[in-house]
């Protein structure tokens, strides 16, 4: 998709004295009501600073954890932070679409910033919409108003179909901010991107990591699909490897033994394009013991936490010929320094396949406390950006595409 042509960026907008309302995703892990990480909001710090510096006036909008939630906090912190990444005053504003809201964005000066209130402690925001009923919302309809345009800049959120991101792009001449664009850029066109192409599905999440492989494998965008992590372990299991009780518990407990039948019928239908691990690491007697797949089962009590060396070595030489690599998931238990390496070297060695992309929020701050860097793109999203590699539409993207714009 040619994303550009049908979307309009900041180089579109007619910034100064115009009031914006942008939407960012600045959801971030939260200790004792205070930002834990601040990653997410550096990453919209060019798209704020460009609007300000061009002389806007712009009212932040963003959703902070899920109702029920421990992270599910005011946006208060996030003003903070962003005042100090911006070096400029941000006003936080407790209220998204009442008078207060309207009055603090209505009383904004070229090159003024505000936080609105987290947009999901209103209930509506937490719902999804298709775009024409999402514009009738109370937040859309009150705060619409005293807005000129709307910047979406949250790639992460972008596969929810709320309020906040179809409904007033529905309403108001609608942008790309700069981290949608570079992401639009980039896992937009993954069609594009050089072959062979090679998904390397790792992590905990299992039944998202299998509805991934279907769908690239089915739609021919994937020429190997690489298991490790658990996922890799619910491969085996379905390829009828005798993991040992404590494995299959795990997975068990995460609700995961239907994926195994899951796993099964993938591998029946495209079993030649899906790599398994051919060893695995368990601990043994404190150490890092790796034992080849036609050894096992471990002992007892023995998990299967990371890929071993020869299941490196395997995935290792894959890569050499790929010319594209899209990673999601860790290979192991990471968090343990005993089963770091599985993650550390396999993602080590995708840096140097021409084309490697990272998808997923948390994944990418794993691999920056092991210090593996030199990725071609490390998106914000997780949820968004497995989408987005499937080759499937966004729903904030598309009410992007046929919202009104500017020139109309
Ligand atoms: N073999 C394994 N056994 C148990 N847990 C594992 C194993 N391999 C990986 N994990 C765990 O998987 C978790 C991460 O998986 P997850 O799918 O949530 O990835 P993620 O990086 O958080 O994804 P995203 O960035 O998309 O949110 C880690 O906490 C890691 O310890
Ligand atoms: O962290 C994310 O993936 C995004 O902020 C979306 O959050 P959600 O999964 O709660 O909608």
């Amino acid at each position: 998709m040619d994303w550009s042509t049908m979307i309009d960026t900041l180089d579109d907008l007619d910034v100064e004295g115009t009031t914006v309302g942008v939407r960012v995703d600045v959801n971030s892990p939260i200790d004792d009501e205070s930002l834990a990480d601040d990653a997410r909001l550096r990453a919209h710090v060019d798209t704020l600073s460009e609007l300000l510096e061009r002389g806007g006036r712009v009212a932040v909008l963003a959703h902070q954890g899920r109702p029920g939630g421990n992270d599910f906090v005011s946006l208060a912190p996030h003003a903070d932070r962003l005042s100090v990444l911006l070096d400029r005053p941000v006003e936080y504003v407790d209220a998204t679409f009442t008078d207060a809201a309207r009055e603090a964005v209505r009383s904004l000066d070229n090159g003024e910033c505000v936080v609105l209130e987290n947009t999901r402690f209103y209930s509506e925001e937490y719902m999804e919409f298709d775009p024409e009923r999402a514009a009738r919302t109370h937040l859309v309809e009150g705060l619409a108003p005293v807005l000129d345009a709307y910047v979406n800049d949250a790639f992460a959120a972008a596969h929810r179909s709320q309020p906040s991101l179809v409904g007033f792009p529905t309403v108001l001449p609608g942008y790309a901010g700069r981290v949608m664009e570079s992401e639009l850029d980039v896992l937009g066109s993954i069609e594009a991107t050089p072959e062979p192409r090679v998904y390397v599905i790792g992590g905990a999440k299992v039944p998202d990591s299998i509805d991934v492989a279907w769908s690239v494998l089915e739609k021919g965008l994937a020429d190997h699909v690489l298991t490790a992590g658990v996922v890799g372990n619910v491969f085996l299991i379905a390829d009828e490897v005798d993991l040992g009780d404590s494995s299959s518990d795990f997975i068990y407990n995460q609700g995961y033994w239907d994926e195994i039948d899951r796993a099964q019928d993938l591998l029946d239908a495209y079993g030649d394009r899906i790599a398994l691990p051919r060893d695995v690491a368990v601990e043994r007697d404190g150490d890092r013991h790796e034992i080849a797949v036609n050894a096992l089962p471990p002992r007892d009590g023995e998990a299967a936490m990371d890929i071993g060396h020869s299941t490196l070595a395997y995935y290792e030489r894959i890569l050499e010929d790929a010319g594209t690599v899209i990673l999601n998931g860790p290979a192991g238990v990471f968090e343990d320094e005993t089963f770091e390496t599985g993650t550390k070297e396999l993602y080590g060695a995708a840096t140097s396949v021409p084309m490697s992309i990272v998808g997923g929020g948390d994944t990418a701050s794993a691999l920056r406390q092991l210090g593996v860097e030199g990725f071609s793109h490390v998106s914000t999203g997780g949820g968004a950006a497995l989408r987005m590699l499937t080759a499937e539409p966004l729903p904030a993207v598309t009410a992007l595409e046929n919202g009104p714009r500017a020139n109309d």
